[in-house]
């Protein structure tokens, strides 16, 4: 069965609170390349409202970044030919930059859904576009600059 993108990472590169597997605390997002996109699936619980009925940004925010450096990583693979059918990568990216556009008001106790797919790598330097939607609404747009840390 195909890894998530974020149990390639080396073992001393996956504590991050968004998506490491080793945070036991953290959300450990999962990401998969799929064809020319990247797809998260994460069930926010309550603890994570903004108002009653609706996601708190901050949580959105952070699904958006590891979903972006993860699909970061799996495109900048793609594009050095490196396979991710493989137990590690070596390729990490880290957040530059992240601009989130919160389109709607995102729904409790919906499975959200985050897609990716890749706008340019220039460099170290790889854009990554993003939609996070339930019942297929998009509810909040993002766009991450990850920059692949030196080996
Ligand atoms: C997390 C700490 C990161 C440190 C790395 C330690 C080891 C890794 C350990 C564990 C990895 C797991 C981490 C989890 C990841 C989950 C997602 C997050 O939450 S990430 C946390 C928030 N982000 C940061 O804290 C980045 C802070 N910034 C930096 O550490 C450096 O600036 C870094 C590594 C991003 C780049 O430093 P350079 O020395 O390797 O490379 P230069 O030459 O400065 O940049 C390369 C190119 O990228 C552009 N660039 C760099 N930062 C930019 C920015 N903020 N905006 C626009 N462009 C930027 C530069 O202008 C340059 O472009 P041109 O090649 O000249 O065209």
């Amino acid at each position: 069965m195909k890894k998530p993108i974020q149990d390639l990472y080396p073992e001393n590169l996956a504590h991050c609170y968004g998506c490491g597997k080793n945070n036991t605390q953290g959300h450990q997002l999962k990401t998969y390349l799929e064809g020319e996109e990247t797809i998260s699936r994460f069930t926010p619980d309550l603890k994570y409202t903004a108002i009653p009925g609706s996601v708190y940004g901050g949580l959105i925010a952070s699904l958006l970044d590891c979903h972006g450096t993860a699909s970061a990583a799996a495109f900048a693979c793609v594009a050095e030919g490196i396979s991710l059918e493989q137990a590690q990568i070596p390729v990490r990216c880290v957040t530059g930059n992240l601009n989130v556009n919160f389109k709607a008001m995102t729904p409790q106790g919906k499975e959200l859904v985050i897609m990716g797919k890749l706008k340019h790598i220039e460099g170290r330097k790889i854009t990554v576009e993003m939609t996070l939607s339930a019942d297929n609404v998009v509810c909040a747009t993002g766009e991450i600059l990850a920059i692949k840390l030196r080996e």
